[in-house]
């Protein structure tokens, strides 16, 4: 456990939360700052912890939690140092609680066996009772990560959901079974709880000393107003120091926090003649050069926050959040689970009251990404916050459902856990790719009521609608798993976050068009990213709700998340947007996330259908975010073969069979041509009549321009296409195969 276990994920004190300069923090960044020195830029620091939290077991369990009791911004704040300690104890102790929104900051009480007892809950349909927020981290996937834009949400994805609603975790003896629970409880918090305490009682000790010096150096700090605008000029060390190619990272980190104190209270600690938007610049220079952001980002997640808490939230960049895992309840309940992997070697409890499948390890002998459990499906590596989506979206069993961008499958798998394996799940993706990753997850954790397919979401509702409900995990700049993927903090430039939103509104749109507003468990669509950005977040679902009236903004049923913005530096936003909610690393412990919820209520306006092809492939090259494959000839990016079917033969027999099988059970001649067979397949599957006549113009359209870029290409033509439709539009059930 060590340090990892105070920082069980979950919701910090939200006073503590900005006022980040506690005794404990500040102590860690000295450190820090000493000879080996992390932080900053240092991506080889950096990229250290996020590694860990992969599959592999071993390593990755250790630094997991992002316990790292180091985040900390240590700013000169004296209360801080004080009250800090000791709360810093419990909520290393108790895992914080999650709480209605107002509940957020508050510790929590509950201790681990409640946790253990909540499992049962259900998750009801648009209501999630848990209440206790602890966020995750990592995900099984580790590949995720590797795409470009796409990949950072892949990653994501890589954490899967979790949260079981229909199918309590344990079963309900298990639930029934407090004493049994108290023993596994007991059993694997005990030595962790004495370690904490010991570890605790140093750490209190360690801040109280260091308080005291801080209050021996900062002597009068309240009259004396911090010079640090103009700090640099008198000095020469350290101007050189600070403008230097390896500044000095204490005097940079002084002045951050000098900075931040100035900001806070500008009418009483601003230098005379120096103006707000003065020393914003100057924290924004040197946030970027002490973490190692690009400026344009920096300046655009400094925004975000209040000066305190922004240095909070990339503080918490720097360290991994905890790993955690979701129980696959298609296959054990959560009890089992835990004894069996306690039983290896593995320390770990409940991640919270507000899920019963997710567990969050502390520590492990073994590696978790190939125990014999991991590979019998009986869990995924998935980060807590990837468990929210799915939560908000409330799968029903028997409802068909939509997921858009499903690779690797974490939330794909958890809507087929939350369905009982009932009811159809399409998967799709527009990554080969990734999409092979997505087919091994849904057979190693035994989903068998999924199809997954291979298209650009914006193709839908064209390929098939009339969902009960739609998921769209978009692709996203990543900007809420920097501590993950810390290239975000250089990679990710201007025109990323013009391109990526604009993708993201198309997909969102087609996401609202596949949903049959009829349905009458559902109408819903849920959109989700990995990214804190405004523009890729409210942005977004403003754009859907004036471009698509017949949907409204719902209640996610998450009861703890900040509210999404209804107005951001001078954009005013539909006033339902804090209905949406926000999950930040430094507030929650869990990766930066964004849910919005929407109920269809009406059908959506003739000739709404999803975007052309021309822009589509227009998006794609520009974007480099992802590799989407629209005919057939993606490009192979970093990462290996592209998907083709042709490549496993195995594959591509069933493929044939099922599509033979499935001509005969619709009185279609299996010899038939099979791209007529096809397009008649299409129209049995589709939806509502109504909305096919109403794509039909744009299809048509598009079908046109298609063509022509067809014509450009000498290789393939697109009727070579239509001859292999499960090559490149086909459906794969998945499921059925083994
Ligand atoms: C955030 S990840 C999805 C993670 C996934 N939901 C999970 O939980 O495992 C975003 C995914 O979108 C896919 N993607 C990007 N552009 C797409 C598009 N136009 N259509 C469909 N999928 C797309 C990427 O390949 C990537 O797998």
């Amino acid at each position: 456990m060590g340090k990892g276990r105070s920082k069980h994920q979950g919701l910090p004190d939200p006073i503590e939360m900005y006022h980040p300069h506690l005794a404990k923090k500040r102590k860690v960044d000295d450190e820090d700052e000493k000879p080996s020195k992390r932080k900053r830029g240092d991506k080889k620091s950096k990229a250290a912890p996020a590694a860990p939290e992969k599959k592999n077991g071993k390593t990755a369990v250790k630094q997991v939690n992002g316990a790292k009791s180091k985040s900390a911004a240590a700013l000169p704040a004296k209360k801080g140092a004080k009250e800090y300690a000791p709360k810093s104890k419990t909520n290393s102790k108790k895992a914080p609680p999650p709480a209605s929104e107002s509940d957020e900051g508050s510790d929590d009480d509950g201790n681990d066996d409640m946790e253990w007892e909540d499992e049962d809950d259900e998750v009801p349909e648009g209501k999630l009772s848990a209440v206790d927020f602890m966020g995750s981290s990592d995900e099984e996937d580790l590949d995720s990560n590797d795409e470009p834009n796409l990949d950072s949400d892949s990653e994501d994805s890589v954490y899967d959901s979790g949260d079981d609603e229909a199918r309590p975790i344990f079963s309900d003896d298990d639930l029934s079974g407090s004493d049994a629970e108290e023993q596994l409880t007991a059993a694997n918090i005990a030595g962790l709880t004495r370690k904490l305490d010991l570890q605790m009682a140093q750490e209190a000790e360690e801040a109280e000393a260091e308080f005291q010096e801080q209050i021996a150096t900062n002597i009068g700090t309240d009259e004396v107003k911090p010079f640090v605008i103009g700090a640099a000029t008198t000095d020469e060390d350290a101007t050189k120091s600070l403008t230097s190619l390896t500044p000095d990272l204490a005097l940079l980190r002084t002045r951050i926090n000098d900075v931040v104190r100035v900001l806070e209270d500008f009418s009483n600690l601003c230098e005379a003649g120096r103006s707000r938007t003065d020393y914003t610049d100057q924290i924004i220079a040197d946030v970027s050069a002490y973490y190692g952001y690009s400026p344009y980002l920096a300046e655009k997640l400094f925004h975000l926050f209040s000066p305190s808490e922004a240095l909070s939230f990339f503080e918490a960049n720097e360290t991994p959040r905890p790993l955690v895992i979701r129980t696959n309840t298609l296959k054990t309940h959560r009890r089992d689970l835990a004894q069996v992997l306690i039983n290896r070697g593995v320390t770990l409890e409940p991640i919270g009251k507000w899920s019963k499948v997710g567990l969050q390890v502390f520590e492990s002998q073994v590696p978790l990404g190939a125990t014999p459990e991991y590979l019998a499906g009986h869990y995924i590596l998935q980060a807590a916050s990837s468990f929210l989506p799915v939560m908000a979206l409330a799968p029903q069993e028997n409802e068909r459902c939509l997921d858009m961008a499903a690779a690797p499958g974490g939330k794909t798998t958890y809507m087929a856990a939350l369905m009982k394996n009932t009811g159809c799940i399409f998967a799709n993706d527009a990554n080969k790719n990734r999409a092979k990753g997505l087919i091994g997850n849904i057979h190693r954790l035994g989903v068998k009521n999924t199809i997954v397919c291979n298209y650009d979401a914006r193709e839908f509702p064209k390929v098939i609608g009339g969902f009960d409900r739609v998921l769209l995990d978009a692709p996203c700049s990543g900007t809420g798993v920097i501590a993950k993927d810390a290239s975000v903090k250089t990679n990710k430039t201007e025109k990323d976050f013009l391109k990526l939103p604009h993708l993201q509104k198309q997909l969102l749109l087609a996401a609202i068009d596949s949903v049959d507003h009829n349905s009458k468990t559902g109408g819903y669509i849920v959109y989700s990213t990995c990214s804190v950005t405004v523009e890729e977040n409210e942005g977004v679902v403003e754009y859907a709700l004036k471009k698509r009236p017949n949907v409204k903004l719902v209640d996610t049923g998450l009861t703890f998340g900040v509210e999404g913005f209804v107005s951001f530096r001078g954009k005013t936003f539909n006033e339902k947007m804090k209905m949406t909610r926000r999950y930040y690393p430094h507030k929650y412990n869990v990766d930066g996330f964004y849910v919005a919820k929407f109920r269809k209520v009406g059908p959506s306006p003739v000739g709404t259908t999803s975007a052309a092809p021309e822009d589509i492939e227009e998006a794609e090259e520009e974007s480099g975010a992802m590799e989407i494959d629209e005919e057939g000839n993606e490009k192979q990016k970093e990462g290996g073969g592209a998907f083709d079917w042709s490549e496993d033969e195995e594959d591509k027999e069933m493929i044939e069979k099922s599509l033979k099988r499935y001509k005969r059970r619709k009185g279609i001649d299996p010899r038939s041509d099979p791209s007529k067979a096809g397009t008649k397949s299409k129209k049995e599957e589709a939806p509502k009549e109504d909305k096919l006549e109403k794509s039909e113009p744009a299809k048509v359209n598009s079908e046109e321009k298609k063509e022509k870029k067809e014509k450009e290409k000498p290789a393939k033509t697109k009727s070579d296409k239509k001859e292999k439709p499960a090559k490149t539009k086909g459906f794969v059930r998945v499921s059925k195969k083994a």
